[in-house]
């Protein structure tokens, strides 16, 4: 008795472990990551105000509603660019002097994919 207890004992562990194994190593089913997302300009339009502000730079497409209040400037300076292709705007700041680098760093965290073409 205590032999058979002792075998199923450890054919279940074996099951278990062997189905734990496998487990990690199938890949779980990828859904569409938001960096591979892909908006046409048209998408971007429709998000142009302050409390809804998409923009496509360089290719890149950001949602920058949660930014606009942390923003340096007044609002107003980066509500102009949205839902439309703003790389200019980024690049220029409305006076001709690019971003520094850790602003372009910080665009990163609100990128939800990329610009497709029409
Ligand atoms: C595309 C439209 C935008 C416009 C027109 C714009 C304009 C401006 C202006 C006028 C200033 C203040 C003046 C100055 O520092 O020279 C400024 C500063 C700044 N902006 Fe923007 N901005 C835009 C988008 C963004 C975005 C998307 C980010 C980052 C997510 C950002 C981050 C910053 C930072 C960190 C500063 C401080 C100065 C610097 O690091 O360059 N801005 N911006």
């Amino acid at each position: 008795m205590k032999q058979l207890s002792f075998a199923a004992f450890i054919s279940f562990w074996s099951v278990a472990g062997t189905l734990f194994v496998l487990s990690l190593l199938v890949p779980a089913p990828r859904s569409v990551e938001p960096a591979d997302r892909r908006y046409t300009l048209q998408d971007i339009a429709r998000h142009h105000s302050v409390d809804d502000c998409w923009m496509a730079i360089a290719g890149q497409v950001y949602d920058f509603s949660q930014f606009i209040p942390k923003h340096p400037a007044p609002a107003a300076t980066m509500v102009a660019w949205c839902g439309k292709e703003a790389t200019q705007g980024m690049k220029t700041k409305g006076y001709g002097n690019d971003h520094s680098p850790a602003a372009w760093a910080m665009a990163e965290a609100y990128r939800i994919g990329v610009l497709k073409s029409e």
